[in-house]
């Protein structure tokens, strides 16, 4: 529990465009050691719409950490570590196909893993080893009830979202090449980003629900922005975007907390000892 005697039920990983996710001067700002190093930022808790949340930006104050040095492991263990029990994720993504415009608004359901862990130890995409045996069933990344939940939240404020989707996650920093996009849309991608995994498979070790809000930035380099070059993805473009969406995604998550049930109940498969296990792992404090 934090100081301010609020207990997160929820976590929010806001990405690129969503800096703060509770108005200003509201929640209080945590630093929060973990075993595997800094998190991108504080985390903010507080209160919105009644729930108890953590908010932490993805990317740190400012955007300075780069898709590829997120650290991924100590964010999700920092959240699981304050007790949140569902993690609420908002990503900018590139559309794969001509009906996901910019502006879209998605809830994928799947992913396709392009990431070849090139960042680094950032990168890694499990808590488990060192004698610690697990495979984690991830048939489903996104938790079916949370989506389920979500689009229905999102159809109650008047947002139609497309879902389901499936997202194809690579490393970045750079966007594809036109070849690799359209290599993606052939394998079944609707969307494409860079962060959705790990973060979703992580969550997932630790026994937390994991849904998605993603807002469609461009049409990334592929069939879909030959249709409309002005849609081709660049990223001062997206960030413009981004910046006057802001309002519409804040409302977005808001409304998808709002939804996540009090009785989540999970079962990733992976041992109650083993998670607990991680959760119990001395915090590194960074020099
Ligand atoms: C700003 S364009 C590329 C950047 O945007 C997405 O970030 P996030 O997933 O955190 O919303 C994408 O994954 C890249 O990191
Ligand atoms: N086209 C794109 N590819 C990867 N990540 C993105 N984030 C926003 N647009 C993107």
């Amino acid at each position: 529990m934090a100081g301010t005697g609020i207990e997160p039920r929820i976590g929010v990983i806001g990405g690129s465009g969503l800096q703060r996710l509770l108005p200003e001067g509201q929640g209080e700002e945590l630093d929060v050691a973990t075993p595997f190093g800094p998190t991108s930022g504080p985390i903010t808790v507080g209160e919105l719409g009644g729930t108890g949340v953590a908010f932490l930006a993805r990317h740190g104050r400012g955007h300075s950490v780069a898709p590829h040095e997120i650290p991924a492991k100590a964010n999700v263990w920092a959240l699981a570590s304050l007790g949140v029990r569902a993690i609420v994720s908002s990503t900018a993504v590139g559309g794969l196909r001509e009906e996901l415009a910019p502006g879209s608004l998605v809830v994928p359901d799947q992913l396709i893993d392009m990431t070849r862990a090139r960042g680094g130890d950032e990168r890694r995409d499990t808590y488990f080893g060192a004698g610690v045996v697990e495979h984690l069933t991830f048939a489903d990344p996104c938790t079916p009830s949370l989506v389920a939940a979500a689009r229905a939240a999102l159809a109650r404020i008047g947002e139609v979202a497309v879902s389901p989707a499936t997202t194809v996650v690579i490393d970045g920093p750079r966007f594809s090449t036109r070849a690799e996009s359209r290599w993606y849309r052939s394998l079944g991608g609707d969307i494409v980003n860079m962060t959705q995994y790990p973060e979703s498979a992580l969550a997932a070790e630790l026994g937390l629900g994991y849904v998605n809000l993603s807002f469609v930035t461009d049409t990334d380099a592929g069939v879909a922005s030959a249709v409309d070059d002005e849609d081709a993805v660049d990223a001062s473009r997206v960030f413009e975007r981004l910046a006057a969406a802001q309002p519409r995604i804040v409302a977005a998550i808001a409304a998808i907390v709002a939804a996540v049930p009090d009785d989540l109940r999970l079962s990733s498969g992976i041992a109650r000892e083993h998670v607990d296990a991680v959760l119990a792992m001395a915090p590194r404090v960074s020099a």
